[in-house]
């Protein structure tokens, strides 16, 4: 059985993830190709109990290392029960974030050490990577602006402008470092200009198992 692809959105808040989601799911149940669809922090129940304990305001500052090892918790739980079975049994993984938000959240915006972050992926992930990281980017203002309109902020999304300057520019950094694994999608551009980028993307990857 040959492995699904594993396919990750990534991008600052209120970049258009929620309704790119929709774009690509679509596109794939259009074309018959067996996909889950998934979340992180989530995923799982265990996953999502720690996703809860993540993003509720708390009066309690969150040590940002506490913060770190709480999303690759998740994250094992989430590779263990989730996405290891379904992309051995071939199906594609569309996941709704993964590590690059690591790298940016706690990495950009929390400035810890990536050397940490990288211990922690190689531990919890072995060789396990998205086959492509799909990067909606977008200027944080433009972002939170969109975002503001959609339910009450959790605990990221209450965070000053400068913590999601760097977390633009960490995620950027990481495409500009490794440009063969990702695609940097202007989210900016009319949501049909991004889904048809989004298309050439899903069509470039659908060839290699379509011989
Ligand atoms: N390319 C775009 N141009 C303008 N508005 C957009 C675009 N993409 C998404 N939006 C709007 O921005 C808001 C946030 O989008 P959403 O998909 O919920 O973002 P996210 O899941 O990244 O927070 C929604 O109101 C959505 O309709
Ligand atoms: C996966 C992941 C997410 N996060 C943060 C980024 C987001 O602010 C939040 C997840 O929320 P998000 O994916 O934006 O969901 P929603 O659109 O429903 O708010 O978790 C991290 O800080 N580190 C991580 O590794």
């Amino acid at each position: 059985m040959r492995r699904g692809k594993f396919i990750t959105l990534e991008g600052g808040e209120g970049v258009g993830k929620s309704t790119n989601l929709q774009f690509i799911t679509g596109w794939l149940r259009d074309r018959d190709i067996a996909f889950i669809q998934t979340r992180e922090p989530g995923g799982t129940p265990l996953a999502e109990e720690l996703r809860e304990l993540l993003l509720c305001n708390r009066d309690e500052a969150v040590d940002p290392t506490a913060e770190l090892l709480m999303v690759f918790a998740a994250r094992a739980q989430h590779i263990a029960r989730v996405i290891e079975p379904a992309l051995a049994r071939g199906d594609w993984v569309i996941c709704d974030r993964f590590t690059d938000a690591t790298y940016a959240y706690q990495g950009g915006g929390r400035q810890l050490d990536r050397t940490l972050i990288a211990q922690l992926e190689q531990t919890v992930q072995g060789d396990l990577r998205p086959d492509r990281v799909l990067l909606l980017d977008l200027d944080p203002q433009t972002g939170l602006a969109r975002a503001a309109d959609i339910g009450a902020a959790d605990r990221f999304e209450n965070e000053q402008l400068a913590f999601f300057l760097r977390v633009r520019a960490a995620y950027r950094e990481r495409a500009e470092a490794a440009p063969e694994s990702y695609a940097v999608i202007d989210a900016s551009q009319p949501l049909e200009q991004v889904q048809r980028q989004l298309q050439t993307e899903l069509e470039r990857l659908v060839l290699p198992t379509s011989e």
